[in-house]
């Protein structure tokens, strides 16, 4: 594996930092990509000349990632698939048979490719490229951006262990790695793709208790947002499962007893369950169409 520890000065304090020397492609150039190309240049890690990055046609979009990283763009025409390590797919599922079929005569070997689209199954990858092809599926959050993301990854038939290591490290840029059984994909996706935004939800609906007091909104905002950090990290720090945590929470007969039956009167478990169950088979459904297609054109 190609990669360098070189020492870096932060804080007053050095500290080992290994640069991982892979060269990284995407095709696509919305949200999920921006957030993964951050989380890269930003962990210091990945250099911004590393990644090179396309989509469909706006060109305006391209100017404004390369002048608010530094990476490299290409047209999509032109776009120099030969020496990357890893092609990440980063556009909507809808799209993936015509990106996986209009690359394939351009991939050589040595890519893995890496789709980040929901319900897209390796299998479906596999048959739309060269035989041989390394394919991996991974599932990142937005808080790649920050470092922050739950990411899954399962590998295809043809992923050597040494690739399966440089992605993963690649992955470990943007915050903690699952590595997971394809058929886990779909309830992963329900739980940590699509979970920030059932947080963002909440937060929503806080704030609007608390604007509804005529409360500051920045204020109100931050409260929550610190709310929701604290209790994340109690999980993550400390040995107590969050039942434990929450029972430590609510005193007999006190103010969050109050809540807690408030939410459950509104069926507040049940809808988180719900909302997680509804993607995850939103993940299924969008794979079972593929999977139609793939009988269709065996
Ligand atoms: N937004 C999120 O929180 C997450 C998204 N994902 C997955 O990431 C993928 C992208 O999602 P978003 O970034 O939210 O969508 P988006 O709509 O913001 O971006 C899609 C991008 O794909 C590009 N594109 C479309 N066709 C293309 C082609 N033929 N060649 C090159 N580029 C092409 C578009 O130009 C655009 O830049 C989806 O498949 C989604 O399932 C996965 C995890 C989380
Ligand atoms: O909403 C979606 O389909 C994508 C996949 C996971 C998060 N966002």
């Amino acid at each position: 594996m190609l990669r360098l520890l070189a020492l870096n000065k932060t804080n007053g304090k050095t500290e080992e930092r290994t640069i991982i020397k892979q060269t990284i492609g995407f095709l696509g150039a919305g949200n999920m990509a921006e957030a993964m190309m951050k989380g890269m240049i930003t962990s210091k890690q990945i250099s911004p000349n590393q990644i090179i990055v396309t989509n469909r046609q706006n060109a305006e979009r391209l100017s404004e990632l390369e002048e608010r990283y530094g990476l490299r763009t290409a047209k999509r025409e032109k776009f120099p698939y030969k020496p990357l390590t890893v092609l990440f797919l980063a556009m909507k599922p809808k799209d993936a048979e015509n990106v996986l079929l209009s690359i394939r005569p351009h991939l050589s070997k040595g890519t893995v490719v890496a789709s980040v689209m929901a319900g897209i199954s390796l299998e479906f990858m596999e048959s739309r490229l060269p035989k041989g092809q390394p394919v991996v599926r991974v599932m990142p959050n937005t808080s790649s951006g920050i470092g922050e993301s739950a990411t899954a990854m399962s590998v295809g038939t043809s992923v050597t262990a040494e690739q399966e290591l440089e992605i993963e490290e690649v992955l470990l840029t943007m915050g903690k790695v699952f590595t997971i059984k394809e058929d886990q994909m779909d309830l992963f996706t329900g739980i940590a793709g699509s979970g920030p935004a059932y947080f963002y939800y909440m937060m929503e609906n806080m704030q609007k208790v608390g604007e509804e007091a005529g409360w500051d909104d920045e204020l109100v905002q931050e409260l929550c947002a610190q709310t929701i950090l604290g209790a994340a990290q109690m999980v993550l720090q400390g040995s107590d499962s969050p039942t434990e945590l929450r029972k430590k929470v609510t005193s007999p007969n006190g103010t969050t007893a109050a809540g807690l039956e408030a939410l459950h009167q509104n069926g507040g478990g049940k809808a988180i369950q719900e909302a997680i169950l509804g993607a995850a088979s939103r993940s299924e459904e969008i794979q079972q169409q593929l999977a139609q297609l793939l009988k269709k054109t065996s």
